[in-house]
């Protein structure tokens, strides 16, 4: 089961990250093309933002690397079948609020949270998120709050190991904080795969500015595979 899964994600990431992909609605898809895509420019968006994602589009055309399409909600249908697959049907909300919960960080007003849009690379099996913290991210004034950053490590990373690995579960995150970052900057996370043993997917990114002169966080995440059926809450 576990294994179809992640043989199942692959293809359906592609299809999903053409303009115009078919609409698919697998249990365990990426996103589903019927709900709004949040990975694509917006009014909010900076030039440097704008001017990233724009390269990172271009690379897209000879197929060497696919945006992730990226939605706020999880639909009713899959919502049940990944806690059917995953926690034995025990669904963790009352039945109404399932179609009310909203994906941590797309959870913000456009341009005020978390604007990001990540890159697959088929070749080199890595991902390189853009993002653009907002003003309700703030810290210490003027700059990002730590556990934001956590935040978008820990999406960036988890899907990696999904896309490595299928439905996976973070167990654990190190995180170190090197330079504080800007609020409203934009910064680029670059992931790698480091090893699998079994179950568990380690993998690691850094955050660094657009002109990659400053590193401002490295983190490092190990990753679990759920088995179907076992009893985790
Ligand atoms: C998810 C699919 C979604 C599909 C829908 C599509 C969604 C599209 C959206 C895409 C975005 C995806 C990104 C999401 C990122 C956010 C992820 C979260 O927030 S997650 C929320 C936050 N996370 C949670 O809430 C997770 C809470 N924790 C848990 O539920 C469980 O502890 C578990 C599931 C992580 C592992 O349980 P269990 O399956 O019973 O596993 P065992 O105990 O048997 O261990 C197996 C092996 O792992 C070792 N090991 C384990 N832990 C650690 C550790 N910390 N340190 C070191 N090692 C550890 C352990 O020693 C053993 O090693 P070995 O003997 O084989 O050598």
């Amino acid at each position: 089961m576990l294994r179809s899964c992640a043989a199942r994600l692959r293809p359906l990431l592609v299809a999903h990250g053409r303009p115009g992909g078919a609409r698919l609605t697998s249990t365990f898809s990426f996103e589903e093309v019927t709900q709004k895509d949040h990975a694509l420019p917006k009014p909010s968006w900076s030039k440097d933002l704008r001017l990233l994602f724009d390269q990172f589009m271009k690379k897209c055309e000879d197929g060497s690397w696919e945006r992730l399409p990226s939605c706020s909600r999880h639909s009713v249908q899959r919502f049940q079948n990944f806690t059917k697959a995953f926690f034995s049907g025990s669904i963790p909300v009352k039945e109404e609020q399932i179609s009310q919960a909203k994906f941590f960080p797309r959870s913000f007003e456009d341009g005020l949270g978390f604007e990001y849009a990540m890159f697959w690379s088929k070749d080199e099996k890595r991902i390189v998120c853009l993002f653009q913290g907002g003003l309700y991210l703030q810290g210490i004034p003027g700059f990002l709050h730590g556990g934001a950053l956590v935040t978008l490590i820990d999406t960036t990373l988890g899907t990696h190991a999904m896309l490595a690995g299928g439905a996976v579960m973070t167990a654990n995150l190190s995180i170190n904080f090197k330079r504080p970052m800007p609020l409203c900057s934009v910064g680029v996370i670059n992931t790698q795969l480091d090893k699998i043993e079994g179950r568990k997917l380690f993998v690691s990114c850094n955050i660094q500015s657009v002109d990659e002169k400053t590193v401002y966080t490295e983190g490092t995440g190990l990753f679990i595979k759920l088995e179907p059926g076992k009893t985790l809450v």
